[in-house]
């Protein structure tokens, strides 16, 4: 679950009176996500997503964040809209919170998505990339390369009891990307976190992309990177060409991948596994047993980042070289 604050409906009533959204019907506290807290709220006017943002996010990138929904969902592209209370400002607080409520947006995500899932996935990051083009504002990736090393040592002593050898593999590759990570590539507004779990779908069609709390300004094939990562692997941790050959063609119709982009996607993938590697094995080892919170196991990204390691080049993702730009 991720409901981490508990509300209840007095001040939750006393919140709404900031908005013009009618009158609560009735809440809900929503079981999926891993960061915040989440409500499904209805009122006499409609259904809205109330957040309550927990301890991962810094309350000074909210208009950061909030700004880009509206940015996007401007330009088109279905996400959720930040709902302005009476005061002007989208942001409020409840239960010492920082809080939002946004637009609720329909679908489901897919737990096992196709080939066709991941076209249609492809062809919308690589929209939300030119839509972001404009987007005045800027956030730095905390989660790069830069702050992998300090995520690092925050488990590298226990990191062992998780898998034999993970320690060495680790150094090993964070050596290497710290080296060889890429800095000249075209670089804009990215989501940073655009697994299947933050994409609906209403039947076959792509229907909505949520959960931008980790949106940066970053490398744009970092992105792509990501997204190899969390749709063109089986269950079984194995590449699915197929995927990722649907996946990429569906980002280079609409924004062809530069020579240099293409030839850079070995090692940004391999440096977004070691990313999410990371970020899990700190969960791993820190979410208190007992805890409601389902914890996403990091050894999935060991997995790809030994499949990356043995990559030579951006073919063996189902990249297809003619027709990128220079
Ligand atoms: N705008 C929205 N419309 C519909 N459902 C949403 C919306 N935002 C969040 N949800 C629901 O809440 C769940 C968790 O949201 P998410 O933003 O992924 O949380 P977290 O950041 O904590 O991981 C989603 O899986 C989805 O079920
Ligand atoms: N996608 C990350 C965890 C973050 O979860 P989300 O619910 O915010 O997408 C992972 O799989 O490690």
């Amino acid at each position: 679950m991720a409901v981490y604050t508990d509300i209840n409906e007095i001040e939750l009533a006393q919140f709404l009176k900031n908005y013009d959204i009618g009158e609560l019907l009735s809440y809900k506290g929503i079981a999926e996500g891993v960061e915040n807290s989440n409500y499904l709220l209805h009122t006499s006017r409609a259904a809205f997503i109330l957040t309550l943002y927990e301890k991962r996010v810094d309350s000074s990138d909210l208009p950061f964040f909030l700004g880009l929904m509206e940015h996007l969902a401007g330009k088109g592209i279905s996400c959720p809209l930040p709902v302005v209370q009476k005061s002007g400002s989208n942001i409020g607080e409840l239960a010492g919170r920082p809080a939002a409520i946004v637009t609720f947006l329909e679908g489901m995500w897919m737990r096992r998505p196709t080939v066709q899932h991941c076209a249609a996935l492809g062809e919308a990051l690589a929209r939300m990339h030119l839509a972001g083009e404009d987007f005045p504002m800027r956030r730095k990736n905390a989660l790069s390369v830069e702050s992998w090393r300090p995520l690092w040592n925050n488990s590298r002593t226990d990191a062992d009891q998780v898998e034999a050898g993970l320690t060495k593999e680790t150094e090993e590759d964070l050596l290497f990307l710290e080296k060889n990570w890429p800095s000249h590539l075209p670089s804009g507004v990215i989501h940073a976190d655009l697994f299947p779990d933050n994409v609906f779908f209403l039947g076959s069609k792509l229907s909505g992309i949520i959960d931008f709390y980790f949106a940066c300004t970053d490398l744009l094939a970092y992105d792509v990177a990501v997204c190899l990562n969390a749709w063109c692997f089986e269950k079984d941790n194995s590449f699915n060409l197929t995927k990722g050959t649907a996946l990429l063609r569906g980002y280079n119709a609409v924004r062809p991948l530069s020579k240099e982009e293409a030839a850079s996607l070995p090692v940004l993938a391999r440096g977004s596994a070691l990313r999410f590697m990371l970020t899990r094995l700190y969960d791993w080892l820190n979410t208190p047993e007992g805890s409601f919170v389902v914890k996403k196991d990091p050894r999935e990204y060991l997995r790809r980042m030994r499949f990356h390691r043995q990559i030579s080049s951006p073919e063996e993702y189902g990249l297809a070289f003619e027709g990128q730009k220079a």
